[in-house]
């Protein structure tokens, strides 16, 4: 049997005469069209379902290691089918996950496309995400708390059940419901072994100091992800890859002020830590649009052109700075 070597842009496993062949494009590096993404020696738009849900992973900005996490499951899952197949044990791993990060960091929407992926595996039999939060599981008299989050986890039975802000559970110490919620899930987790994952998120170092007071947790989430903020040039790539995907177009006046933007709102946010990321850059584009659109129709009776209709002019690039809460809860 050979080797195995994992770079960030690429994983190459290969046994006996199976070749298993990732490569995962660095949009740094590989931006043109004849460097689409290949796996298994197919491009990963022949690959149907897998491929879709590879190149929306792949078409993230940054997030190497969260790439890489992707592509070391998808590998061990389909090494598991190999080993099966020759009469050796594939025993399942656990996948419950904890994920660290600033809002917008693309927590939610990785932990969309790994259910997706895990139920094309087949380790997941729906591959939807519950999304939840403290308020979802936390009742309001004793044994209330058991019910709700015993009810949340039955929906996210063949999925996976999300929880923002996990920490919160914990806030109240040991009186508080909370502790209820956090007892009812760690049961569910051995009643429905293998039956769902469960992803805690939240920011870096409250998830750190909620781990670390509650022992018996980390050993339960062998998967730990850091998401990381994201400089200024990813986010700009992020503005150019949304405003494309919408079919405007940016000139270069207008990506002066976007990147002006940017920089402005992470300077006065980051004294608050509220910076939300790429979900900033989401408003900040939306709005643009909306500013485009009423610009268009101020301007009178003329028609606009095809080119009026798709580019975002300097002029349209403004939003109002709100609280940190507001800012990242907008959407
Ligand atoms: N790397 C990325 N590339 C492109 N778009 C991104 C990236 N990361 C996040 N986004 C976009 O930013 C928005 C916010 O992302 P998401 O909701 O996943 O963040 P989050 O970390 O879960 O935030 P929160 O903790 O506040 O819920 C979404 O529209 C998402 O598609």
């Amino acid at each position: 049997m050979s080797g195995r070597v994992v770079t960030t842009d690429q994983i190459h496993i290969t046994k006996n005469a199976h070749q298993i062949n990732v490569v995962l494009r660095n949009p740094e590096v590989n931006t043109h069209s004849d460097a689409e993404p290949h796996f298994h020696g197919k491009p990963l738009s022949q690959q149907g379902h897998f491929g879709e849900i590879m190149k929306e992973l792949d078409r993230m900005v940054g997030l190497d290691n969260v790439k890489e996490l992707v592509f070391e499951i998808y590998a061990l899952l389909r090494v598991a089918g190999l080993r099966a197949e020759v009469g050796l044990t594939a025993k399942t791993q656990v996948y419950h996950m904890i994920f660290k990060g600033n809002p917008g960091t693309g927590k939610t929407t990785v932990a969309r496309i790994i259910a997706k992926l895990l139920q094309t595996m087949g380790v997941l039999t729906k591959g939807h995400l519950i999304e939840v939060e403290r308020a979802d599981l936390v009742g309001e008299y004793i044994g209330h708390t058991a019910l709700k989050t015993r009810e949340l986890v039955k929906k996210a039975i063949g999925g996976v059940l999300f929880i923002d802000e996990a920490y919160s559970l914990a806030r109240g110490g040991e009186k508080d419901f909370g502790k209820e919620a956090i007892d009812t899930l760690v049961k569910a987790m051995e009643d429905h072994k293998n039956q769902f994952i469960l992803i805690l998120a939240g920011y870096g170092e409250e998830m750190e100091r909620f781990l670390q007071t509650n022992p018996g947790l980390p050993s339960r989430f062998p998967i730990q992800l850091d998401f990381p903020d994201y400089t200024v040039d990813q986010l700009m790539q992020i503005a150019e890859m949304m405003v494309k995907e919408r079919e405007y177009a940016l000139i270069p006046q207008t990506e002066i002020k976007i990147r002006q933007q940017i920089i402005s709102e992470k300077q006065q946010a980051e004294a608050e830590t509220s910076f939300s990321n790429a979900r900033y850059v989401r408003n900040l584009i939306e709005k643009a649009m909306r500013n485009q659109a009423v610009r268009l129709l101020n301007q009178g009776s003329q028609q606009p052109s095809k080119q009026d209709l798709m580019i975002l002019r300097p002029e349209d690039v403004k939003l109002e700075r709100k609280t940190a809460k507001e800012t990242f809860k907008t959407l």
